[in-house]
């Protein structure tokens, strides 16, 4: 049995896998042993990736370094963009529920992936803490601010669309959702790669101004002041994908060099 995924083909999702992952844990003979526990679930999606179909989820090799992360910020609240079928939600969910934080929110744009990621949290004992919200993340990113004016995200998970990452950061830091003291992790910066990210948050303060200028004219969007964040320290952690391909999660404190 290969410790690899299966390779990642043209088709790679939304072809109805998706459903065959989540009938095949429903019916996993193992079943009661996997209800509350969610490392094995996450095994038993592991062995679909490996044994039946490619899914496009984060993987142990990168999971295990976000994790490790989890456990040492002991974050309050986290957020990813790009929940897919619950794997880095239930991974994440149940880092960040053991190092006492108080809430997790999937933000997925598929409706079908969302409903599946619910059921297996909803099988790992997770539903309660993680919070899959549906839609594109810019709005549920708005939405959450209006709802909760005081919310800071003290850690941000970036696993969606590769090149609206730069868009989605300067949303949070305009509604100040990410601001001094946020830790961004971003994945899949090697494959396929996110250059135009990687620009701003290695940029220096001028040169991610300019790129906030040209992203705020495009999109009409108004233009905001920094915020606090000032800076990123920003570190590129090399990994590997499920597929067994090189990749990398970059790594990014937001911090306010006046402090
Ligand atoms: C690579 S998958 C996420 C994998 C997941 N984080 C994991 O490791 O288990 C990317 C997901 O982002 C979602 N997505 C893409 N663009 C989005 C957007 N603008 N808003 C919300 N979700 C989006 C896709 O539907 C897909 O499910």
């Amino acid at each position: 049995m290969s410790q690899f995924y299966k390779p990642e083909e043209e088709v790679f999702c939304n072809d109805g896998r998706e459903q065959q992952l989540l009938a095949s844990i429903q019916s996993h003979p193992n079943l009661p042993s996997m209800i509350g526990v969610p490392a094995r679930i996450l095994e038993a999606i592991d062995d679909f990736g490996r044994n039946h179909n490619f899914l496009m989820n984060v993987g142990k090799a990168k999971g295990s370094i976000v994790s490790r992360k989890i456990a040492e910020k002991c974050p309050t609240t986290m957020v990813e963009l790009g929940g897919y079928i619950g794997y880095s939600a239930i991974m994440f969910g149940d880092a960040l529920r053991k190092a006492g934080g108080k809430s997790y929110i999937s933000l997925e744009k598929s409706e079908g992936f969302a409903a599946v990621a619910r059921s297996l949290l909803a099988i790992a004992g997770l539903d309660d803490f993680v919070e899959v919200r549906i839609g594109p993340c810019d709005a549920s990113l708005r939405q959450l601010r209006q709802e909760q004016p005081e919310l800071q995200i003290d850690l941000l998970f970036l696993d969606h669309q590769k090149s609206a990452y730069v868009y989605d950061l300067i949303l949070c830091e305009e509604l100040c959702l990410v601001r001094s003291g946020s830790l961004v992790i971003a994945d899949n910066v090697i494959s396929p790669g996110a250059p135009g990210y990687l620009e701003y948050v290695r940029g220096t303060r001028a040169e991610r101004a300019t790129i906030r200028d040209k992203i705020q004219a495009k999109q009409q969007r108004p233009v905001t002041s920094e915020n606090g964040v000032v800076a990123y320290l920003s570190e590129l952690v090399a990994s590997f994908e499920p597929t067994g391909e090189p990749d990398g999660l970059e790594i990014s404190s937001a911090i306010n060099t006046a402090e």
